[in-house]
């Protein structure tokens, strides 16, 4: 590649780090069915899309992590079967050679209680919360959100959280049933039941990390099962507070992707700030035989996203 100054500018060929990417395997083992809005889904299939995926990732031998962006089991998986349904996608999740973290979905919520799947989860915090950072090189930083934080699932019903995101939605959703987003106009629709918030505590804490990040010159990526830009998915896939999620996020230039799930069709945007949001294609709506999951070749200077199938591959550059 040429450069203004004449000299050829050799682009960085071998990544910093590789890493895995998934979401929305919604397993069940029951009938294929359908979205609410008519799309099919393959619930007994999609357990298959992620032991290909771990095949690949294994296969692909250089990878240092793997995530799974939330929604491992559907929520139509009948109640007594929930704990044996997840035990079975973890299961097969530990058969990756490197290690996977994972985030909380509406769906895992719909299955298990918070005190019950985080531990089955093994997330990397220090208590009962969801969200936690890593950084796999001294340049990258991952910061995993809890978009459930506030919300009307997975809390005990008389949780003061459960009672904060009930008046939200009391407050935003005029319909009986809060999922529906009927007569709700563009951003507003996602103030669905099936969506949640990220709580004060852990707008502070990410503002505390995003300090740190930018002190040792990091690069982080943001990763949370609902979207947190309206140009990368449906209304009704965002976090309710995703704008305050990015107001804190467009304080610091450190933030060069937010990665999620949660909308099966996927999309890509880039925001006023230069920040790039992906959301992933999901495993669940793969018909037989095709498949949605990939890597991520991280450099010092974008991120390269090959997908497989259904999953579209990805070329995210960024400003240092
Ligand atoms: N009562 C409802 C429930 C859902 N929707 C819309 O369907 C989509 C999500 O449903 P899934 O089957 O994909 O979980 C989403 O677009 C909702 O807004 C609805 O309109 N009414
Ligand atoms: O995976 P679900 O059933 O929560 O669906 C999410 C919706 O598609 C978001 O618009």
């Amino acid at each position: 590649m040429a450069s203004a100054n004449g000299l050829v500018k050799v682009q960085q060929k071998q990544p910093l780090f590789s890493f895995g990417v998934i979401s929305d395997v919604q397993y069940a083992d029951i009938p294929d069915g359908r979205s609410f809005l008519g799309v099919p889904r393959y619930y007994r299939h999609s357990i298959q899309v992620l032991q290909r995926a771990v095949k690949k990732w294994n296969d692909h031998e250089n990878l240092k992590f793997a995530i799974n962006f939330g929604d491992i089991v559907d929520g139509f998986c009948p109640k007594p079967e929930s704990l044996n349904a997840v035990q079975k996608v973890v299961k097969q999740f530990e058969t990756s050679y490197c290690p996977v973290y994972h985030m909380i979905g509406n769906h895992c919520l719909y299955n298990l209680p918070r005190k019950d799947l985080l531990p089955m989860l093994k997330m990397p915090t220090a208590n009962d919360q969801a969200y936690y950072d890593f950084s796999p090189t001294p340049d990258y930083r991952f910061v995993v959100l809890d978009g459930y934080d506030i919300s009307a699932i997975g809390w005990p019903h008389d949780h003061p959280k459960t009672m904060e995101a009930l008046k939200i939605l009391q407050e935003k959703n005029p319909n009986s049933e809060k999922n529906s987003p009927a007569g709700m106009v563009a951003v507003e629709r996602r103030f669905l039941m099936f969506n949640g918030a990220v709580g004060k505590e852990q707008l502070e804490w990410l503002d505390k990390i995003l300090q740190v990040s930018t002190k040792h010159e990091e690069k982080v990526v943001v990763c949370c099962h609902m979207a947190l830009d309206p140009g990368a998915a449906g209304y009704e896939a965002l976090c309710w507070n995703y704008g305050e999620v990015m107001e804190v996020i467009h304080r610091y230039k450190c933030v060069k992707a937010c990665i999620a799930g949660h909308d099966h069709k996927g999309g890509h945007s880039i925001d006023s700030h230069g920040v790039h949001h992906r959301v992933l294609e999901a495993a669940l709506e793969c018909p037989p035989g095709s498949d949605a999951f990939g890597y991520i070749d991280a450099y010092p200077d974008r991120l390269s996203l090959f997908g497989t199938d259904r999953m579209a591959s990805t070329e995210m550059v960024f400003d240092l």
